[in-house]
């Protein structure tokens, strides 16, 4: 496996994880990685953006929804229209929905109350880039912090979601039972995060670039980070044959 992948790392105004995410692909990856501050028009020579979590414009209006009007979201759309690989954790994937770029919306926690923990989340469908290296049915262990993470759809698009094999990740409990009580927000059929039709855009809320080494504790997110960065290189190689 040769060249490195490309990662850029969307700074908006209230970004948080923008320097977890950036530091985790760069030293414990060791990719390319550069950051993109959401005034720029382009995303540049990236094979991956990624949209971190945080609290862009201060999470005012909605998590995301003045974030979907920066400058760099026009190319975001361009570049993920044409394939791009693109990946929005937490906050990253309120301004994916918001932006129109994955069905549903996050609504706030069902406790009203912001949630910050570790949660179990079920692999439920290993044949996405972001996924590759992990079983069906695995069960990982991933932080999750947020005050808006209930994702809701409507039931036409949730069984389009589940008959296409959409949803990815959803919390359960840590022998991989989906129940209510390992329900951190009330999100519909538990789901943690979901990929697009065209399988090339992910959001999560959970926080994979949190728990990527051992000195945090968990290395679960490694598994996440791993599966893309080894499922691009494989294209990458097929490619160059
Ligand atoms: N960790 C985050 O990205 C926070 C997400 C979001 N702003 C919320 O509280 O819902």
């Amino acid at each position: 496996m040769s060249s490195k992948i490309k990662f850029g790392v969307i700074v908006f105004p209230g970004s948080n994880c923008d320097h977890d995410t950036y530091y985790v692909l760069k030293k414990v990856f060791a990719q390319d990685v550069k950051f993109i501050w959401h005034k720029e028009s382009s995303v540049g020579d990236v094979d991956v953006v990624i949209l971190p979590g945080g609290f862009s414009y201060g999470d005012y209006l909605r998590p995301g929804a003045i974030a979907r009007f920066s400058p760099v979201m026009n190319d975001v759309k361009r570049f993920a229209k044409r394939g791009g690989k693109v990946m929005g954790i937490c906050n990253g994937f309120q301004v994916l929905v918001e932006a129109g770029l994955l069905p549903g919306a996050l609504l706030r926690n069902a406790s009203l109350r912001f949630v910050c923990k570790f949660v179990y989340v079920r692999v439920e469908n290993n044949n996405t880039l972001f996924t590759s290296l992990c079983e069906n049915g695995e069960v990982l262990k991933l932080p999750i912090a947020h005050g808006d993470g209930n994702y809701y759809v409507d039931d036409e698009t949730l069984k389009k979601l589940i008959d296409n094999g959409q949803v990815v990740f959803r919390y359960c409990d840590k022998n991989g039972n989906v129940i209510d009580e390992a329900n951190p927000n009330g999100s519909v059929y538990n789901i943690a995060g979901i990929i697009n039709e065209e399988g090339n855009v992910l959001g999560m809320m959970p926080h994979p670039e949190r728990c990527s080494e051992p000195v945090l504790g968990c290395t679960d997110g490694a598994k996440i980070f791993n599966s893309l960065i080894y499922s691009l290189s494989l294209a990458e190689e097929f490619l160059s044959k």
